[in-house]
């Protein structure tokens, strides 16, 4: 028997193939203890040819697999919970990922069973995901120390209250779209100011990689970081004053809310 049992996805579309690649890259499952519906041919494809079993009714992953993600879209979850309900038994686990649907929403749908949701990001594909989660009321420890350590090994996984559970997925949820946006537009003044394209986007990447393992590994404040870089009368400060005139923390700032208020918008439906 495999550490975590048979892990279910319903829903096969990009979350649960990030999350299904890398637990497997980062050893935690093997593909042939993965099982995956879709209604998508092409998405069902996917999750064979990379080993998976895959089923044509959300009912069969429920008997076959012990923990069962939910990765369909937010407005599905109570039609996909409702419909594998009499199937579900003591030994699942359901972890949801949709994007505002509370515990109390998955507990109306699924009954009282062992309901976990967390909110993962996308960078689980190469191990660093920045993920939270919480617990419903029947979980058990044993079930948080599981979710906890597949997570893991795909990156972080913190616990909160899920009254935070919305700000975390305007911020790390959806935060990756942001940063590619970022390294995008690195990309395009490099471009414009003469480089190659190949050249500017390696450079834009490393620039935000790098960037992002001094504020972990130094635990300095980004400002105080900031301002390493920012020589007097240099080329940073012009560069950040044109930052500072298109409002660029603010906008970032807003960015957040505008998500995090859109996840509570998905809870009101
Ligand atoms: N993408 C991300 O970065 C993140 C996403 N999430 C959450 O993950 C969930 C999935 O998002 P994402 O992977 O981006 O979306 P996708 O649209 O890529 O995947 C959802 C998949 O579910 C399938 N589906 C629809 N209805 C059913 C059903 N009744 N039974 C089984 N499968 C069904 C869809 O098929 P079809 O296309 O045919 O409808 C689709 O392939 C969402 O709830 C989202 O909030 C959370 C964190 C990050
Ligand atoms: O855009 C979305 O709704 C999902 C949830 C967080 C990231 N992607």
């Amino acid at each position: 028997m495999p550490e975590f049992g048979k892990i279910g996805f319903i829903g096969a579309g990009q979350m649960a193939e990030a999350l299904a690649r890398g637990f497997s890259n980062g050893k935690m499952i093997k593909f042939e203890d993965v099982v995956a519906t879709d209604p998508t041919e092409a998405r069902m494809k996917v999750f064979k040819d990379l080993g998976a079993q895959t089923v044509t009714d959300n009912k069969q992953v429920v008997e076959k697999a012990d923990v069962i993600f939910i990765a369909v879209k937010p407005q599905y979850v109570g039609v996909v919970l409702k419909e594998v309900r009499s199937s579900l038994k003591d030994n699942h686990t359901i972890v949801s990922i949709a994007a505002g649907v509370t515990l109390a929403q998955l507990k109306e749908a699924a009954g009282d069973v062992r309901l976990v949701r967390v909110m993962p990001n996308t960078p689980c594909l190469v191990g660093e995901t920045a993920s939270a989660m919480c617990l419903g009321p029947k979980a058990t420890d044993k079930d948080a120390e599981m979710v906890r350590k597949l997570f893991s090994t795909v990156g972080q996984c913190i616990q909160v209250d899920e009254s935070l559970l919305s700000a975390v997925t305007g911020l790390s949820g959806s935060g990756p779209a942001y940063v590619f946006l970022m390294i995008e537009a690195l990309s395009d003044g490099g471009v414009r100011a003469g480089l190659p394209r190949d050249i500017a986007q390696a450079l834009a990447a490393q620039t935000v990689l790098g960037s992002a393992k001094m504020v972990t590994e130094t635990g300095k404040h980004p400002g105080q970081l900031k301002d390493m870089v920012t020589s007097p009368a240099g080329t940073t400060i012009a560069g950040v004053h044109e930052l500072e005139k298109g409002a660029f923390r603010s906008t970032v700032m807003n960015a957040v809310i505008a998500a995090a208020n859109r996840a509570n918008e998905l809870s009101k439906q």
